[in-house]
């Protein structure tokens, strides 16, 4: 109920291979996301992004390697068994168009509820109780992701940029330890990814999580990131912090033509 204040586990990638038919999307990809720390994975379209985050959250399953939370493998599980494991996951497109903020993140606190449905539709004391520690909590996250004064908004009212931040509060309604953010600023203008990413660095220090994001705004990665693995084909090109991934020729040849790894799109 409470949030969770132990450290985050590492999150260990071991040479994860994914297969489509007679196309390697991932290949022997390896990495590690150390306790509390944001890691990026970048590189060019289809270079093997969203499989990664796939894997990761539990939709994919790989051919071979592995991924570990601390000392539990996750490859084997189903996502909603990685969700409960603390590993949640925003996604690229917003499917949220019902109800109002409160109640899209009530819904995030689904996997937390303890009283089982008889209980809650009966209105037993313990079940309102809960309800009401759920709901306490989830205006502290609303506060914490600047959807405060929106709370009783209803989604469809909201604009683009307060859409995609309630799609990373009900995330974080999950109490997760590693958080695992699809393209966070996709299709916002400037000033929405400015905010989402003053919120990404608040959730960070507040909740003491790990953050995994997978990001084409070169900009946002090179400030939020503390290291950054870059895909090309499937492959694992470079790793390293944003400075060294920026000057690594290899992620400079991997993205001419598309756009420039220090945040500048190319002339
Ligand atoms: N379900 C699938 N079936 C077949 N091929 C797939 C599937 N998902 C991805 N691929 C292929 O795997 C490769 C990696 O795709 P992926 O979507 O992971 O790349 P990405 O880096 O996320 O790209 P983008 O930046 O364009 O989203 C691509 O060649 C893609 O066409």
């Amino acid at each position: 109920m409470t949030p969770r204040t132990d450290a985050p586990p590492p999150l260990q990638v071991r040479d994860v291979t994914v297969r489509f038919a007679g196309l390697t999307a991932l290949d022997q990809v390896s990495f590690t996301v150390a306790p509390g720390t944001a890691h990026a994975v970048i590189g060019p379209n289809g270079a093997g992004k969203s499989t990664c985050f796939n894997v990761l959250s539990g939709l994919y399953r790989p051919a071979s390697g592995s991924v570990r939370l601390g000392g539990t493998e996750l490859t084997r599980l189903a996502p909603h068994r990685i969700a409960a494991l603390g590993v949640a996951r925003t996604f690229q497109n917003i499917v949220t168009t019902q109800g109002t903020v409160a109640d899209n993140l009530m819904l995030g606190r689904h996997a937390l509820t303890r009283a089982g449905f008889a209980a809650s539709a009966l209105r037993l004391p313990r079940a309102v109780r809960e309800q009401r520690d759920h709901l306490a909590r989830v205006r502290e996250i609303a506060e914490l992701t600047g959807l405060g004064a929106l709370f009783d908004t209803p989604v469809a009212l909201l604009s683009y940029g307060d859409r995609k931040r309630v799609e990373l509060a009900r995330a974080l309604c999950l109490e997760p330890r590693v958080l695992l953010l699809d393209e966070p600023v996709a299709g916002m203008n400037a000033g929405e990814r400015v905010r989402m990413a003053e919120v990404v660095r608040e959730i960070r220090a507040e909740l003491g999580l790990s953050v995994v994001l997978v990001e084409h705004d070169m900009g946002l990665v090179m400030r939020l990131a503390d290291e950054v693995t870059v895909l090309d084909f499937g492959r694992r090109i470079a790793h390293g912090t944003p400075d060294e991934v920026r000057r690594d020729p290899e992620v400079l040849r991997a993205y001419l033509g598309t756009e420039r790894a220090d945040g500048e799109d190319a002339a």
